[in-house]
């Protein structure tokens, strides 16, 4: 039972992005997704939540093929897109943005994500807008808890974020993979997320030019140089 992106070959228009790349993600796994600008991280979690149509290969949630299957069917089938820039509505409170994370499955029931960010708790009548850059990518992250998922994409967690709530936050995807969910997260801080994950991927120019356990690829002379800056 996983999540898999296999053989992906996808791109915009004419212009190829990614070249047979293969991403899998167990339940309660956290997988770290690194790599330059540019190398196709973003379009990978697009494919994987159907924004972005494959040219090639398959993705599948357990044995469930759903290469031709609609966003609306991806997030039915359990995999919720937290992405760049966190897309909320910032003219809607706190409460009705979980609220519409939870309108698919019709889920009503804020407490549980509550519980994991009680930072909004004492925000939930605040517009989205209004929050702080870290509260905005909890709110993202918690709104796309409502939908239940059994995998979760987060592109680029902690862009523009301090580093205290960065921590703060990771330390939530922990919690959260523990309930079962598993997590792919796309990371311009490579330490950060090769700490985080138990496997790892670096994807150069669309294509995966490493992976393996995150402690291996974070001890790697390539991924020192280049992404850890060792
Ligand atoms: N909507 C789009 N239309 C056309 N080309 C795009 C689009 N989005 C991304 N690209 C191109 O696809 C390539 C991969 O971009 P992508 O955003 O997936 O990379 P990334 O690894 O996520 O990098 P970044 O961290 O900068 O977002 C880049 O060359 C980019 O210019």
């Amino acid at each position: 039972m996983s999540f898999a992106l296999e053989g992906i070959s996808a791109g915009y228009g004419r212009v190829l992005v990614l070249h047979d790349v293969t991403v899998t993600v167990a339940p309660g796994e956290i997988v770290a997704l690194v790599g330059p600008n540019g190398a196709g991280k973003s379009t990978l979690l697009r494919v994987a939540s159907g924004m972005v149509r494959a040219s090639r290969g398959s993705v599948r949630v357990d044995d469930r093929n759903l290469d031709r299957a609609s966003i609306e069917q991806i997030a039915r089938a359990g995999v919720a897109h937290v992405p760049e820039g966190r897309r909320l509505f910032p003219g809607l409170t706190v409460r009705d943005n979980l609220r519409l994370g939870g309108w698919q499955n019709r889920n009503r029931d804020l407490e549980p994500v509550l519980a994991l960010f009680p930072r909004l708790a004492d925000r939930l009548r605040q517009a989205a807008g209004s929050l702080s850059g870290g509260e905005q990518q909890m709110c993202a992250i918690a709104r796309a808890l409502m939908s239940q998922p059994r995998f979760l994409l987060i592109d680029e967690l902690s862009l523009g974020l301090a580093p205290v709530l960065v921590d703060e936050i990771m330390a939530r995807l922990v919690a959260i993979a523990a309930t079962g969910t598993g997590i792919l997260l796309v990371e311009q801080d490579a330490g950060a997320a090769l700490e985080l994950a138990a496997r790892g991927y670096v994807l150069e120019n669309g294509v995966v030019v490493l992976e393996g356990p995150a402690a291996q690829l974070a001890g790697d002379a390539r991924v020192r140089e280049a992404y850890l800056g060792i």
